[in-house]
């Protein structure tokens, strides 16, 4: 996913999160609002039912009392009466039968006069009725068994009211009020008792007005209903008990008020009511309010305040919608623009992918191209509309087989993915190598909707890796295996043999003497020779054979599975050998001339388990290196006495570098003469003087320091030597006239610091330089001519002489010779040596002396060995020689010696 996909994704999720928020403070800010709201209405409602339910305590004690002195009033007229009927009593004594029947009007009177008095009667001491307001008492009516009368008697009370009392002769409920009196003497004399109707309560609070639920109601002291406005049911009687449990244990508390919350026994509608003890008196007056009706305003109220707190509610859960509805909205206003926003960035992703150096390519499920990109175009050739419409088949190449496609499928099917390299048909039918990818696309649901197929034409990368893969494993100018690739396959080779128990060899072929055509003929020359016989080398070897360029004229072939016998191995691969040998022996045409090559071949046969590439690799060499000191065009098969030769040759390598070091080099001078036999200069030979091995000749050594670059260093050493020993010769009048000639190897002498280094021999020796004399050879103007001819230039210049070594054995072009600043030819011994015996070498020397008479040059013959062969140098008009005829290389001692004498 792009940076610009992931930041609108970031917003989205940003956007959601403060949104979630945003709701989540909302609503909890409605809720709050309404909590505090009903709280503030609980508790005004609370506040205003308390209001409510004091007031109407207030007003119910209020009414309680006025009930209570409204009894109690009853009670103290009838107190009244007693009182003063018990005081006429006592003044008239009236109790005996003449006072009777003025007693008897007295009674009647007061029960006239006073309505609550239904009667008024008389007891004697002895319990028994003296009078009664009605007359109708019975006359054998006697209280003395009962606690009211014992009560007096015994003066325990002066005046009593009992609770209600059920009347046996009339079966009705009264209150009777009794009062003591005495006799003139104070004795006991009876009570007088009136008896009060219940009724008359009732008919009194009748007469009350009370609000609409409220209730008062006189109840004995014994919980029995007494009277009660509004008046109750028929069903509750006077007399009935008001048992509830509430009241009882207000009785037994003893307190004189209290109120209270119950549903009334009377007319079962819940009340607060407040009770008092009416005086003294066995009577509660009962003060009741209906709760119902008391708080139908607080109802009422409440209905409105909870309407109130519904509308505000339901408004605030309104406004609240609306407030989320429009967050909302908003939220997904900005998800869909960002969305949008997402989608747009999404699509100018996929549209600058699908606009990418790999081709694509978008198919049905069914395979039925839909769309393909620009790149797809370019790479196949066909344009969009071309493709379209079509089946990928069509740029099938017909490389890959039905099989491979199956497979392909399968996969793709199994996991939804494949990718490989395929080769697929341009337009204009050119076959190519692509990296293909085919991944399935698949809908939310599961459901196949695509293929998209993304390719890159790899054919460049291919032929670079197959360029690489032909650097890196293969001679750029042969075209065969380099070293890297032949040494892989050995190893191959090598463990398949063993594996099969068979013969194999390696053979190393060597050109001979092939510098000499690089530096006579140039190196174009040399590479067309070179690929001249690779190519038919390898026509003439098997597919199955290695054949290799290891470097400059080395060729190795390699050769497996030859056979099981070491014997029948040797007798196949030995010719072969020979038939490469010939192949490479058949003339070889180049631009202007045609030449001939031979080759060396060494050969080792790989048949045991023992030795591993690299020992084969020396063993071959050394075969090599055999077969060329067998003095070349032939081949030589390893056998285990080379190894010992070699390790001689490393050790003579290792003793080289010492030898410098350890002073062991000296110069041996070889006389130089004139036709007279006097010695007119030397040349000096150098000598290796090793501790072990003796004085070896430089014939050994000198190509080894050649092939090192030790020359520079010990050609320098010979050089000075030589010099300084001039330097002393010069000091001797019979010795200064001698020249010196040093032989300067060609490699010495191309080498760039060669000038400077000679330079430095002259300044440190002083030596006298026309006295010097250096030898070169003709393969010096092989190569780099010109830079040869500026550096003896330079030492002509200086007065060093040039002596032109090995004359005859080289391919000098004469013309050029003659431009050189030599001084002297010097005719190589080979040809000096045969000049009696080949006519071919006597006109090669005899060419020679007067070549170098033609260029003025001296003429000097090496390897004189026999008089004869002076005698004819002599009669060929040759003056100076050399040779052990003369005299061999010896110390500059036994030189002087032989000049000046002992
Ligand atoms: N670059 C240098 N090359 C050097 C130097 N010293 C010697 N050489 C070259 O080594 C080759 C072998 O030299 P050497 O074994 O010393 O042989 C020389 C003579 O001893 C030998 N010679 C001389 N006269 C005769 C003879 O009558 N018969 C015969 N069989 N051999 C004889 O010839 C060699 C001298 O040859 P040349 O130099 O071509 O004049 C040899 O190639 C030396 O050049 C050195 O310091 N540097």
């Amino acid at each position: 996913m792009s940076a610009t996909s992931t930041n609108v994704n970031d917003d989205v999720l940003k956007a959601t999160k403060t949104y979630r928020q945003q709701r989540r403070h909302v609503i909890a800010l409605y809720l709050l609002a309404l909590l505090v709201m009903m709280v503030l209405f609980g508790w005004l409602l609370s506040e205003q039912y308390r209001q409510e339910i004091t007031a109407a305590e207030s007003r119910i004690t209020a009414r309680a009392n006025v009930v209570n002195e409204w009894a109690k009033g009853v009670f103290a007229q009838s107190g009244q009466a007693l009182f003063g009927l018990t005081e006429l009593l006592a003044l008239q004594g009236m109790t005996d039968s003449e006072h009777m029947e003025e007693l008897q009007r007295s009674l009647e009177n007061l029960t006239q006069y006073m309505p609550m008095i239904d009667e008024i009667v008389i007891i004697d001491a002895e319990g028994r009725l003296l009078a009664s307001g009605s007359g109708k008492w019975n006359t054998n009516f006697n209280i003395r068994a009962t606690t009211f009368f014992s009560d007096f008697e015994e003066g325990r009370e002066q005046e009593k009211i009992t609770p209600l009392n059920l009347s046996t002769s009339d079966q009705r409920f009264y209150l009777y009020h009794g009062r003591r009196f005495e006799s003139s003497h104070g004795d006991f004399a009876g009570v007088v008792i009136s008896r009060v109707l219940p009724q008359v309560f009732a008919d009194s609070l009748e007469q009350m007005s009370v609000y609409d639920g409220e209730s008062i109601a006189l109840v004995d002291s014994d919980l029995k209903f007494i009277a009660r406005y509004p008046i109750p049911e028929a069903s509750f009687s006077i007399g009935t008990t008001i048992d509830s449990p509430e009241t009882v244990e207000w009785l037994t508390r003893g307190e004189s008020t209290w109120s209270i919350n119950f549903n009334s026994p009377i007319d079962g509608r819940k009340r607060l009511f407040r009770v008092l003890r009416v005086g003294e008196y066995p009577m509660l007056a009962v003060v009741g309010v209906d709760l119902h009706e008391l708080l139908s305003a607080w109802r009422q109220r409440a209905l409105i305040l909870m309407l109130v707190t519904a509308v505000i509610a339901l408004l605030g859960a309104w406004g609240v919608r609306h407030y989320l509805n429009r967050l909302a909205l908003a939220h997904q206003l900005r998800q869909r623009i960002e969305e949008r926003e997402q989608a747009r960035a999404e699509a100018q992703i996929a549209a600058a992918a699908f606009q990418t150096h790999l081709g694509i390519l978008i198919t049905d499920p069914r395979g039925t191209i839909l769309k393909v990109n620009e790149t797809f175009s370019r790479i196949t050739g066909y344009s969009e509309a071309e493709i379209v419409g079509n089946n990928p088949r069509m740029f099938s190449s017909g490389l890959q087989n039905a099989t491979f496609y199956r497979r392909l499928w399968k996969r793709v099917i199994k996991t939804g993915n494949w990718e490989g390299e395929i080769w697929n048909q341009r337009k204009n039918g050119e076959l190519f190598p692509e990296w293909l990818t085919i991944s399935a696309v698949y809908s939310d649901e599961g459901t196949l909707t695509h293929y998209v197929a993304t390719m890159s034409d790899i054919s460049e990368r291919k032929a670079a890796e197959q360029e690489i893969h032909q650097l890196a494993f293969y001679d750029t100018l042969t075209g065969l295996a380099n070293r890297r690739l032949f040494m892989d396959r050995m190893g191959t080779a090598l463990k398949e043999l063993q594996r099969h128990q068979r013969c194999g060899a390696l053979l190393f072929i060597d050109i001979d003497n092939f510098k000499q055509i690089n530096d006579t003929l140039g190196h174009y020359a040399g590479d067309q020779v070179l690929q001249s016989v690779a190519r038919r080398m390898g026509q003439m070897l098997r597919d199955t054979d290695t054949l290799a360029r290891l470097g400059s004229d080395e060729f190795a072939v390699l050769i497996e599975g030859v056979d099981s016998n070491d014997a029948q191995t040797t007798r196949l691969v030995e010719r072969i050998a020979y038939k490469l040998l010939a192949t490479l022996n058949e003339p070889i045409t180049l631009a202007e001339e045609s030449i001939m090559v031979t080759g060396s071949i060494g050969i080792t046969i790989m048949a045991s388990n023992e030795y591993g590439v690299d020992d084969y690799l020396q063993q071959v060499d050394m075969a090599l290196f055999q077969a060329k000191s067998n003095g070349r065009h032939g081949l030589c098969f390893f056998d285990p006495s080379m190894q010992a030769a070699l390790l001689a040759h490393v050790k003579l390598e290792s003793d080289l570098r010492q030898a410098q070091a350890s002073q062991q080099w000296q110069l041996y001078y070889q006389p130089q003469v004139d036709h007279y036999g006097t010695i007119t200069g030397v040349e000096a030979l150098l000598r290796w003087h090793h501790p072990e091995r003796g004085m070896v000749s430089p014939g050994d050594f000198i190509p080894l320091l050649e092939s090192n670059e030790l020359i520079n260093d010990v050609g320098e050493w010979v050089l000075e030597d030589a010099c300084y020993q001039l330097a002393r010769w010069a000091q001797h009048p019979r010795l200064s006239q001698l020249t010196i000639s040093v032989n300067i190897s060609p490699l010495q002498f191309r080498d760039e610091q060669f000038l400077a280094r000679v330079e430095g021999v002259f300044a440190r020796t002083q030596a006298p330089l026309q006295q010097l004399k250096l030898e070169v050879t003709e393969s010096l103007f092989v190569e780099a001519r010109d830079d040869a001819r500026d550096k003896m230039l330079a030492l002509k210049a200086r007065g060093v002489r040039f002596s032109l070594d090995d004359f005859g054995t080289g391919y000098s072009s004469l013309a050029y010779l003659a431009q050189l600043p030599l001084d002297q030819l010097k005719i190589d011994q080979s040809f000096v040596q045969q000049v009696l015996e080949s006519q071919a070498n006597a006109a090669i020397v005899e060419s020679t002396i007067v070549l170098a008479e033609s260029l003025n040059l001296e003429v000097i013959a090496e390897g004189v060995e026999t008089k004869a062969q002076q005698a004819w140098l002599l009669a060929h008009d040759c003056h100076a020689y050399q040779g052990y005829l003369f005299g061999r290389p010896v110390t500059a001692a036994a030189i002087e010696r032989l000049i000046i004498g002992d």
